[in-house]
């Protein structure tokens, strides 16, 4: 209980400084997450200001918010994120790139073919009519986003900068769990798949179900949206969250390698997009996945005779290729069915 009220007081206190700094439209698109409790409205994710230049290691602030993410990804396994290391112009690049991409022919798109399991095209499924989504593997190397020339820059500037917010939380999640001294080797093995997610309106009468429900299979996934929301979450407690978050902030989602390194601590959690029945507008997400290029293993400091070790060693990406067979796509409990001890 006091968990959740340090969350609820920290999460109003964040709440009501970005109020004071926001601008009308940000505003605007800030509230709409809020859910009423009492006569009170507040978001129910946690907001952390990575623009506060209190935020360094070894400060007050820097520990009591490593704490805060910490708790927020074992209850909700996500929260967000206010961080200006993406200039507006390079947000305004990546959607037009994300436009411009989604605009060419299918015959081109379905070139984007990577070896590895979800990690090219996919678009023109008859169960997901409003989903198309293409991916760039190594996206913070020149090698990796070459495969599109002309969005070679942005989709690098743009990976780049998500990816210092990306080692900041890293740090965080490591620190806060007492095993900080790890973190700089976890970092130096981790690979970036950038994925650019296209979400049509849907036409009358058809489904709004544009992308069902799951788990990320990354390490951390860190979402970036145009103004068109869609994402639900599923909370430790069942319940389904709508994620609207202004269009300058990030989400900054756990995944099942998170998940299995935190020997079953933190939250992967469940999640969807639905498109709005009477929307018009096309949804963009731009989404960073970090994947580990060595075993995901539990820390040894993470086992203790209250946490048992609950997830044997593996890499990475046969979790995903794991995912892809049939055992794989049934189960309901892919980390124990694949690892568990
Ligand atoms: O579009 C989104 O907000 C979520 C996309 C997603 O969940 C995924 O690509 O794994
Ligand atoms: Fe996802």
């Amino acid at each position: 209980m006091l968990i959740i009220f340090s969350v609820y007081i920290y999460t109003v206190i964040r709440f009501q400084r970005y109020i004071t700094r926001s601008t009308h439209h940000h505003l605007t698109s800030l509230i709409t997450y809020n859910s009423t409790m009492g006569s009170l409205t507040i978001p129910k994710l946690l907001v952390v200001d990575f623009t506060n230049d209190n935020l360094t290691p070894g400060t007050t602030t820097w520990s009591s918010t490593c704490n805060d993410i910490r708790v927020a990804l074992e209850n909700h396994g996500c929260f967000i994120a206010l961080y200006n290391g993406v200039s507006t112009k390079l947000q305004e690049s990546v959607f037009q790139a994300a436009d411009e991409l989604f605009d060419l022919p299918t015959e081109t798109k379905i070139k984007n073919i990577v070896s590895k399991p979800y990690h090219g095209y996919v678009g023109q499924m008859p169960i997901v009519p409003l989903h198309e989504g293409l991916g760039i593997d190594y996206a913070t190397d020149h090698e990796g986003a070459q495969s599109f020339t002309n969005l070679i820059e942005t989709s690098m500037l743009f990976s780049r900068a998500v990816k210092e917010l990306e080692n900041m939380v890293i740090k965080m999640i490591f620190e806060s769990y007492g095993v900080g001294k790890y973190s700089d080797s976890h970092m130096d093995s981790t690979t970036y798949l950038l994925r650019y997610l296209k979400y049509r309106a849907p036409e009358m009468n058809e489904t709004t179900m544009a992308f069902p429900s799951h788990t990320d299979k990354s390490f951390l996934t860190i979402l970036h949206q145009n103004q068109v929301s869609g994402l639900e979450i599923r909370a430790r407690n069942e319940e389904w969250i709508s994620v609207e978050y202004p269009p300058s902030s990030f989400v900054v989602m756990a995944g099942d390698a998170c998940k299995a390194w935190s020997n079953d601590r933190v939250l992967s959690p469940n999640h969807k997009v639905t498109m709005d029945k009477h929307g018009k507008e096309t949804r963009y997400t731009i989404a960073l996945f970090s994947f580990l290029s060595k075993k995901v293993e539990v820390p040894d400091e993470l086992v203790d005779y209250e946490h048992p070790l609950k997830f044997k060693a593996f890499d990475h990406v046969d979790l995903l290729n794991y995912y892809v067979t049939e055992n794989g796509r049934k189960s309901q409990n892919i980390l124990q069915d694949f690892c568990g001890v």
